[in-house]
């Protein structure tokens, strides 16, 4: 019996130096570069999981967080059914940027756009700067996924993937119903399936 193939397009956002790439390299090759170089433009990656039998190809888009690129991220996250907004624990300025990109996400992405928000380098709790109840909180007040992440020691990678597509399936069977519907009244029916 063949299995469904669930396509869905994520992009990252956040300051640079937030461990984007990083978390990305984690989920697609399970592995980690702490000589990683900043990212340059966009770069993209695909990685298809099964999970309760069906295929989830996830169509990644790793944004670049320094400042220069900032204008091309529109192209990435329109169109984009979640987004995964980074900060970097040790960090509290980047928590205040992943603020602001949530704004812009508001005002300018799509609708109905998943946000999911994690909090990176989870592994340097002693440098820490942002709490993890205060972050919990704020993606709570946004409805948002949340997690603490280190993409160098494999903590909750994989987990805020399979969430996000988890949180993205309504969505996305609301919108195949709506189809059958648009086709059978095409096809002169009025029965959905
Ligand atoms: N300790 C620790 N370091 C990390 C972690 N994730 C990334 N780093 C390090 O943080 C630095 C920046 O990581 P990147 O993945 O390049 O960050 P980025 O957000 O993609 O940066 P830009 O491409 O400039 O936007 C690198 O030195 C990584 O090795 C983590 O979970 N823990």
């Amino acid at each position: 019996m063949g299995m469904t193939l669930r396509e869905l397009k994520v992009c990252l956002l956040g300051e640079t130096g937030v461990g984007k790439s990083s978390i990305v390299w984690r989920f697609v090759e399970d592995s980690f570069d702490p000589n990683i170089n900043p990212t340059i433009g966009a770069s993209f990656m695909t990685k298809t999981v099964q999970y309760q039998n069906e295929l989830h190809k996830f169509l990644i888009w790793d944004t670049a967080g320094q400042e220069r690129f900032r204008a091309l991220a529109p192209m990435y996250y329109r169109g984009s059914a979640a987004a995964i907004i980074v900060y970097d624990i040790t960090k509290e300025e980047s928590f205040q940027t992943l603020k602001n990109w949530v704004k812009e996400l508001r005002q300018h992405g799509p609708p109905n756009i998943v946000v999911a928000i994690a909090g990176n380098k989870c592994d340097l709790t002693d440098a820490r700067e942002v709490q993890e109840k205060d972050a919990k909180d704020y993606a709570d007040s946004i409805h948002a996924v949340f997690v603490e992440s280190s993409a160098k020691n494999a903590i909750n990678i994989n987990e805020m993937f399979i969430e996000i597509s988890e949180c993205s399936e309504p969505h996305r069977l609301l919108l195949r119903r709506q189809c059958c519907q648009i086709l059978c009244l095409i096809g002169g029916s009025n029965t959905a399936p």
